[in-house]
C-alpha cells in the first residue's frame, strides 16, 4: 500500500528533493506541455519518497547501487517526464538560467552529445544551428545535426565550420572518458579531454565565443585554467545543482574569447599574462 507524501514536505522545505529552479522547470517544459499540469509534476518530483530495489538477485552491489540511485534521483524522473535523454540536460539548463549563454539563432558546437541531453536543450532554447559530435551513436535530434567521431580527429574542426556556415559561437563540453577506477589515471584522462575540448574551442570559435565544459576539481585544473583566462575575458566555475554533490565535477564558463590574445602570445610569450 502506498504511503500518503509526508506533512509538510514541499520542493522548498524537502532536503531531498532537487534544487530544479522554477525557470528552468518552466524553460524546460517539453513541446506542447500544460503548465500546471507540469508544475504539479515538478512538486511531485520533488516531494516522491525513496523507492526501495525489490530485488537485487543478479546484480553486483555497484550495479544495484548505480539502479538504486537511479530509481531515488528526482532529476532521472523528471528528465523521463519532460522527455530530456539525459539527466545532465538539466546541468545545462541551470548553467544557462545562470549565465544566459545560448542565444537565438546562435552556431553551437556540442562536444560528447551522447545520448544527446545537451544538444536537446541548446535547440529548444532557440540555437540556429547546433551540432553534435560523440563516439557514440546519438539518435537524431531535431533541429540539430550528429557526427559520430572523435574530436580530436584533425578534420573536424573544419568540418564543423562548415556545417555550421562559419565559426561557432557556443561550443560546449560535457565530455567525460571511460573511467579506469583508479583515481590519478581518471583524472588524467578527464584533463585531457578539458585540455583538448579548449584547444579544439580556440580553433572553431568567432571572436566573442563562449565555451562551456565538464572540469574537474583536483590538482592539473591550474594550467588549463590559465589558458582560459588568456584566451577569454571572463572564466567562472559553476557548480548546477543537478550535478551529484559526491561528484568532484564542475563547469567553466568563459566568455568573451579573444583571438588576439592568443597571437600576442604566441608573437610574445612572455609579455601577456593577466
Ligand atoms: C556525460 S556524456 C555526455 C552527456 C550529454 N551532455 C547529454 O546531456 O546527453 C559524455 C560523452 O563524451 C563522449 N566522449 C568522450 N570522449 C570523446 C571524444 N574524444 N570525442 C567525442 N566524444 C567523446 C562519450 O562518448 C560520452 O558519450
Amino acid at each position: 500500500m502506498s504511503k500518503k507524501p509526508r506533512r509538510g514536505s514541499t520542493a522548498s522545505s524537502d532536503t531531498s528533493a532537487p534544487r530544479i529552479p522554477g525557470r528552468a522547470l518552466r524553460s524546460a517544459r517539453a513541446p506542447g506541455g500544460e503548465n500546471s499540469a507540469e508544475d504539479a509534476d515538478a512538486v511531485a518530483i520533488a516531494r516522491q519518497k525513496t523507492v526501495a530495489l525489490r530485488t537485487a538477485r543478479g546484480r553486483t552491489t555497484a550495479q544495484q547501487r548505480w539502479l538504486a540511485r537511479q530509481l531515488n534521483d528526482p532529476y532521472v524522473t523528471a528528465a523521463r517526464k519532460q522527455g530530456w535523454r539525459s539527466r545532465a540536460a538539466f546541468k545545462l539548463i541551470e548553467i544557462d538560467d545562470r549565465f544566459h549563454m545560448i542565444k537565438p539563432g546562435m552556431k553551437v558546437i556540442d562536444l560528447g552529445a551522447a545520448p544527446g541531453g545537451w544538444t536537446q536543450v541548446a535547440v529548444k532554447r532557440g540555437a540556429g544551428r547546433v551540432v553534435g559530435v560523440d563516439l557514440l551513436p546519438v539518435d537524431a535530434v531535431a533541429g540539430a545535426e550528429i557526427i559520430e567521431g572523435d574530436f580530436t580527429d584533425p578534420e573536424m574542426p573544419d568540418r564543423l565550420k562548415t556545417m555550421l556556415g562559419g565559426p561557432a559561437e557556443l561550443v560546449l563540453s560535457d565530455m567525460a572518458p571511460n573511467t579506469t577506477g583508479h583515481a590519478p589515471t581518471d583524472h588524467l584522462r578527464i584533463m585531457g579531454l578539458a585540455e583538448g575540448a579548449l584547444d579544439f574551442a580556440m580553433q572553431v570559435l568567432a571572436e566573442g565565443g563562449t565555451f562551456v565544459a565538464k572540469v574537474f576539481q583536483g590538482g592539473s585544473e591550474r594550467q588549463i585554467l590559465e589558458s582560459m583566462k588568456l584566451a577569454f575575458a571572463t572564466v567562472r566555475h559553476v557548480k548546477p545543482p543537478a550535478s551529484r554533490k559526491e561528484s568532484s565535477e564542475l563547469y567553466v564558463v568563459a566568455t568573451g574569447f579573444r583571438p588576439e590574445r592568443l597571437t600576442a602570445r604566441a608573437a610574445s610569450p612572455q609579455e601577456d599574462r593577466d
